[in-house]
């Protein structure tokens, strides 16, 4: 999918929210979205998702099955979970199997029955992450999918997306929280002023804090460096002998 060219402005003769964008997803490749909040990024996302045309350029080569996950799911809906996911099974696709298996890998079965208006909203964005799941995406849209989930469920955002990437197909990801150290090895898509640039790609590393006596620290960081280490800070403590 390729954004060519792409502005876009929320009314005739406001100022443009994004200008000029040209950037490329490959298939089988993650981007994540960063900047900060009101920087542009769910409008980019919704760009990419079909859900707002361009005002000037073009989404090129979206794939036909597309799974969007808003960044608030509506929740002000007279339907249960259940009800709202028949629905969407029925206009794009998937079934009841499909439903039960994904409540149940999110650990929101005894929620299936309960009016979306009552949910919480980690449970609200859970099913708005099965409605976008139901039938697997070419490409999966996710607009801060970590907001809002609690830490048992946060772990299966990056299983999803791998998955979505095993198969082929490309995701965007928002992310303000910083989660992206989860997604090591995805593009990244800054927003900033109306404009949106690649920067570089990110790899996993882990980082060790170790502690020497303060007279040895000047050989402990030659040592360090030499061996082709990073040293990210140091810093004095006193500790008792
Ligand atoms: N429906 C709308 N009508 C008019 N302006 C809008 C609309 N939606 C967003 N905006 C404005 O467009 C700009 C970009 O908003 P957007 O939601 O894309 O930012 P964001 O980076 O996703 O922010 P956040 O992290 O807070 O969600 C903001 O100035 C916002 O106020």
């Amino acid at each position: 999918m390729r954004f060519q060219d792409v502005w876009f402005r929320y009314a005739r003769g406001a100022a443009w929210t994004l200008r000029g964008v040209t950037l490329t997803l490959p298939p089988g490749e993650v981007a994540v979205v960063e900047g900060r909040n009101g920087a542009g990024k769910s409008t980019l996302l919704q760009l990419a998702a079909g859900v707002l045309r361009p005002g000037r350029g073009a989404v090129e080569g979206r794939p036909p099955v597309v799974g969007w996950v808003p960044e608030r799911f509506p929740a002000d809906q007279p339907f249960t979970a259940r009800g709202l996911l028949r629905h969407m099974a029925a206009i794009r696709g998937g079934d009841e199997a499909q439903i039960e298996r994904w409540a149940d890998r999110l650990g929101f079965t005894g929620f299936l029955d309960v009016r979306l208006s009552r949910l919480s909203k980690g449970s609200a964005q859970k099913v708005g992450l099965v409605q976008a799941l139901l039938v697997p995406p070419d490409l999966l849209v996710l607009d801060e999918p970590w907001e809002g989930l609690d830490a048992q469920t946060r772990e299966h955002v990056p299983q999803i997306v791998g998955e979505v990437v095993a198969r082929g197909g490309s995701v965007l990801i928002s992310d303000h929280l910083g989660e992206v150290g989860r997604l090591p090895g995805a593009r990244r898509w800054h927003v900033r002023d109306g404009e949106v640039r690649e920067g570089a790609q990110l790899e996993a590393r882990r980082v060790i804090e170790v502690a020497v006596a303060a007279a040895d620290a000047p050989e402990a960081l030659e040592r360090l460096r030499a061996g082709g280490f990073e040293v990210l800070g140091v810093r004095d403590e006193v500790v008792p002998r």
